[in-house]
């Protein structure tokens, strides 16, 4: 009579057994849908390129990350607390280096849709001369040049949401409110918290993998780095004016508008209500500026347009944690003088991309933890360590001082870059991200010196002239300019600034002129 039974007793425990296995694996496929009721969710399944991965923040990083890993067969769920257009100032120089990478992503088609402007250099202005740099885009497709645009975080956010399913993008804040935005479990990174943006209701979502891209606020960033955040201040590209006391830029951002920043120095900022600050861009900024352009930027400054931009620099010090990484601005910033922040954000991307490629299976949290770790060292050399630097290098530079010795390094640096060939392709190059490398930033970086103490001692060296020379050397820094790497800082040159960027907005007249002066 048993013998009867146990074939269907058999098969009836498979299948239940069977069952089983499918009721689980839907509970882990559960999605992240807002409004679900659900306070708990679960992305992944175990194994495979099925394995998720949690980004919080879409902005260039985060956007153009869950783009590539998607692209890459893996799921991928993006919380970002506001996805309308932001109406803010930042990133809107991409350099060709960046370009590159961006094509490397499969994202160039991002910059055609937004009346992006294609830039092929700089113009450097100072005390009425000026110099052109040019990017070295002979070896290029013709497509590859700079581009200026108003807000860069669009540009991949608009690919991204079309490229992503809705199910995989979220309206929501991690961490708001909350200080305990990860979840943690045996010192690894399971999830984080999040909530929506009508605050009723807290959830929790898991991955293997939670990348975090939080920009230059980052709330989350602290317990992933030991974040050392300078608050100095400044901006981009296109053309740039050795000013006195401020460093002034201009650059289109779309076919009718041009952007300009201010770089604002010293502790006390001219008060904006009280009209100090319109007064001090009319009475000292405004003539410094390029004929040209003169009318527009009174014609701005009258109609008020203008805001302050807080720039920040952080080296990056991560402490790499099990199942996190911190990426974009929350993990590096440097100064905006060059406009790198895209760039190298790019960069890192197309790094971590090689690297997680052959890992399908991104759960054994420790392992992957230490395989991480050769990213932090991957991303510096060439690309991060030698914007980041240049960032720093030339915003000391190129700041006025009275200093005799600085003022004098200045105008070596512009004198230098004046000269036609390799003195001044070497450090466009550098600049462009087309040809990172860190030791030819020192090379150019002691030319410049050695050519100003040159200057200063011939046809004879008097002894102001000597003593100038050697104030030139000390402004510098012995140690940093003939030992770096002895410096602890090397590679994240930051130092506490006081200034601010103050932003105009203008309209077609100004465009007009720019393109006197960008031709
Ligand atoms: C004045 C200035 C000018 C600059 N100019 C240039 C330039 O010309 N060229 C250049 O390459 N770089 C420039 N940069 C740097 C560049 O803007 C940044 O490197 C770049 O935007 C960094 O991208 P990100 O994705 O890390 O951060 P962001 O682009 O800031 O994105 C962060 C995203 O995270 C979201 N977020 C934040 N907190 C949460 C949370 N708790 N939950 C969910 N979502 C959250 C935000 O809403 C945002 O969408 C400039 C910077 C400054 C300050």
């Amino acid at each position: 009579m048993a013998d009867q039974f146990l074939p269907g007793i058999v098969t009836a425990s498979i299948m239940v057994f069977l069952l089983l296995i499918r009721f689980r694996g839907c509970r882990q496929k559960a999605h992240l849908a807002p409004g679900n009721g659900s306070s708990r969710s679960i992305l992944a399944g175990k194994g495979g390129t099925g394995t998720g991965v949690i980004i919080v923040g879409a902005g260039v990083a985060g956007s153009a990350l869950a783009y590539m890993l998607g692209k890459d067969g893996r799921r991928v769920h993006v919380i970002e607390r506001d996805l309308s257009e932001p109406d803010r100032i930042v990133g809107e120089i991409l350099h060709p280096g960046g370009y590159l990478k961006l094509l490397e992503l499969g994202l160039e088609d991002c910059v055609d849709e937004i009346d992006a402007q294609r830039v092929v250099g700089y113009a450097l202005f100072k005390d009425r001369k000026s110099t052109r740099l040019t990017y070295p885009l002979e070896k290029h497709h013709e497509d590859v040049a700079g581009r200026s645009f108003r807000n860069g975080l669009n540009i991949v956010r608009v690919s991204l949401l079309r490229s992503m399913d809705h199910e995989s993008f979220f309206q929501c804040s991690v961490g708001a409110g909350n200080s305990h935005f990860l979840i943690e479990k045996n010192g690894s990174i399971e999830g984080v918290v999040y909530k929506t943006n009508s605050g009723e209701e807290q959830r929790e979502a898991y991955a293997p993998l939670t990348i975090v891209c939080d920009g230059a606020f980052s709330n989350l960033r602290r317990t992933l780095c030991s974040p050392k955040i300078v608050s100095f201040h400044f901006p981009t590209t296109a053309h740039i004016i050795l000013g006195d006391p401020s460093i002034i830029l201009f650059y289109p951002i779309s076919s009718t508008e041009v952007r300009c920043l201010v770089d604002v120095p010293g502790n006390k900022i001219p008060s904006v209500a009280t009209g100090e600050m319109s007064n001090f861009l009319k009475t000292t900024v405004a003539p410094q500026v390029p004929t040209e352009l003169h009318d527009p930027f009174i014609e701005a400054i009258d109609k008020g347009s203008f805001r302050s931009v807080p720039n920040k620099s952080m080296p990056a010090a991560p402490h790499p944690t099990p199942g996190a990484l911190l990426l974009g601005d929350a993990f590096n910033m440097r100064h905006s003088l060059t406009g790198g922040g895209m760039t190298v954000g790019l960069s890192d991307i197309v790094v971590l991309r090689d690297l997680l490629r052959p890992i399908p299976d991104l759960h054994h949290a420790a392992s992957l933890c230490k395989y991480l770790e050769s990213f932090y060292t991957l991303r510096k050399v060439p690309m991060a360590s030698t914007i980041n630097t240049l960032a720093y290098a030339l915003y000391k530079i190129f700041r006025a001082s009275s200093d005799r010795g600085r003022s004098e390094m200045r105008q070596a640096c512009f004198d230098y870059l004046s000269i036609v060939g390799v003195y001044s392709n070497g450090p466009i190059r550098l600049l462009s991200g087309l040809n990172p490398r860190p030791m030819s930033l020192m090379a150019h970086f002691l030319a410049i010196v050695i050519y100003g103490v040159g200057q200063l001692l011939l046809p004879f060296p008097s002894l102001e002239n000597l003593w100038i020379g050697a104030r030139l050397i000390c402004a510098e820094g012995i140690r940093q300019m003939f030992f770096p790497a002895t410096v602890p800082a090397y590679y994240r040159g930051v130092r506490k600034l006081n200034d601010l960027v103050y932003a105009l907005n203008s309209g077609s007249r100004l465009y007009a002129s720019a393109v006197l002066l960008m031709g």
